[in-house]
């Protein structure tokens, strides 16, 4: 079985990594795009993990990136699973701070039209789509992770007020994290055809800016336990 996992930063694919080969056995693997893929393989398993860059649009020209490269690269497996994964803002009453979340639904929350009636998805416009449901095996994944399972929303702007916050929640009642890259990765993986999943530990409260009570560290941290539960679940999947 070979995944790719997209983070925005070094950080969180430093942490994916270091979860999927506590032994540090990772090798670097440069593809075009000045994208570096750090490997970590084994019990027929080759784990690709990439720091894509921060927001939607960087995320899938990135994952399409390195989805195109396997493809063209000769003998090379095609990838069976994409994982967007990283830090990200956790919903009141749903994700605190340390909480990992695994996506029921991956949103393009702010993707459609303003209207005196608010907020027009693009399905409403007539064009494209604002929803990626994920691979089967996220609930399998939610499951192993003791993680929360529920909507993820993508936002190309960090919410700062309680007023946004509580405008998302309205539109998605279910939402448990806000981050930015989900929807671009599943934008290029289905493009590809290849299932996707998202992974989130918690950081921040979504709700009025409060940079001082982001907790990275411990996310990081969170982020790093995922990989290290998700491992087994990937290598059962392969055989
Ligand atoms: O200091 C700020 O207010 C600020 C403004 C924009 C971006 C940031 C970041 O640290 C990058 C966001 C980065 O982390 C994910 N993330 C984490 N928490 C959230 C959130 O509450 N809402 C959206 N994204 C979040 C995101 O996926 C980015 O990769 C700081």
């Amino acid at each position: 079985m070979r995944v790719l996992v997209v983070t925005a930063v070094r950080a969180e694919a430093d942490s994916a990594a270091a979860g999927l080969a506590p032994d540090g056995t990772v090798t670097a693997h440069r593809i075009p795009g000045g994208h570096t893929l750090h490997r970590c393989s084994g019990a027929g398993t080759t784990v690709d993990v990439m720091a894509g860059g921060v927001g939607p649009a960087a995320a899938a020209a990135a994952t399409a990136t390195a989805l195109t490269a396997a493809a063209a690269a000769p003998g090379a497996p095609a990838y069976d699973l994409v994982v967007s994964a990283g830090i990200g803002g956790g919903f009141a009453g749903v994700a605190p701070p340390g909480t990992l979340v695994v996506a029921d639904a991956i949103v393009a929350a702010d993707l459609g039209a303003q209207t005196s009636e608010g907020h027009l998805p693009v399905e409403e416009l007539g064009f494209g789509r604002s929803v990626h449901p994920p691979a089967a095996l996220s609930e399998r994944i939610a499951e192993a992770l003791d993680a929360v399972h529920g909507p993820v929303l993508t936002v190309s702007t960090v919410t700062g007020t309680a007023g946004r916050a509580a405008e998302l929640i309205a539109r998605h009642p279910r939402a448990a994290v806000e981050a930015m890259e989900g929807f671009g990765v599943a934008e290029a993986a289905a493009t590809h055809g290849v299932p996707v999943v998202e992974i989130r530990a918690v950081s921040n409260a979504v709700g009025p800016r409060d940079r001082a009570a982001w907790r990275i560290g411990e996310a990081l941290d969170a982020l790093r336990s995922a990989f290290r539960l998700l491992r087994p679940v990937l290598e059962e999947e392969a055989r």
